[in-house]
């Protein structure tokens, strides 16, 4: 529980915990995040394997943040569709649609990175 009258160190503090535990919730409970962890987990491999430069790291680091942080908030807003009705309702439908819509946005513009990245290296060692 958030205390306002705390002082400014103890509650960013406590907020900085709070979104650590977000992020282990988010690795436990979330095959989608799961998934994603695990390709961040390859690409980060493929990295060292293909001694990737230095501006080709922060891309492929940047693509991985952009597809996991959209895809956190997307299972925040459905999370909260969830809560605030449980029932079949077009207009939710509709809500996690667009969001859903999103992650697939990020998620085809990450496929397009790294194929930009990668396609010339592979064809260079097969
Ligand atoms: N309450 C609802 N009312 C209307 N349509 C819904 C509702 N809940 C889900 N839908 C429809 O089903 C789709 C999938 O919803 P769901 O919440 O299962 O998302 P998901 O991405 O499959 O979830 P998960 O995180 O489990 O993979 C939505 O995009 C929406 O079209």
């Amino acid at each position: 529980m958030n205390n306002k009258h705390e002082p400014f160190i103890i509650h960013r503090y406590k907020s900085i915990g709070y979104a650590f535990k977000g992020m282990l919730l988010l690795l436990k409970t979330e095959s989608s995040i799961q998934v994603q962890f695990f390709l961040a987990i390859i690409l980060t491999l493929a990295g060292f394997f293909f001694e990737i430069s230095s501006l080709e790291w922060i891309i492929q680091i940047f693509t991985i943040i952009l597809v996991m942080s959209v895809e956190a908030l997307n299972t925040g807003l459905e999370k909260i569709c969830d809560f605030v009705h449980e029932d079949f309702e077009e207009r939710i439908g509709f809500i996690k649609d667009i969001a859903a819509g999103a992650v697939a946005i990020s998620s085809l513009g990450a496929l397009i990175i790294i194929l930009i990245l990668y396609t010339p290296k592979l064809i260079h060692i097969l």
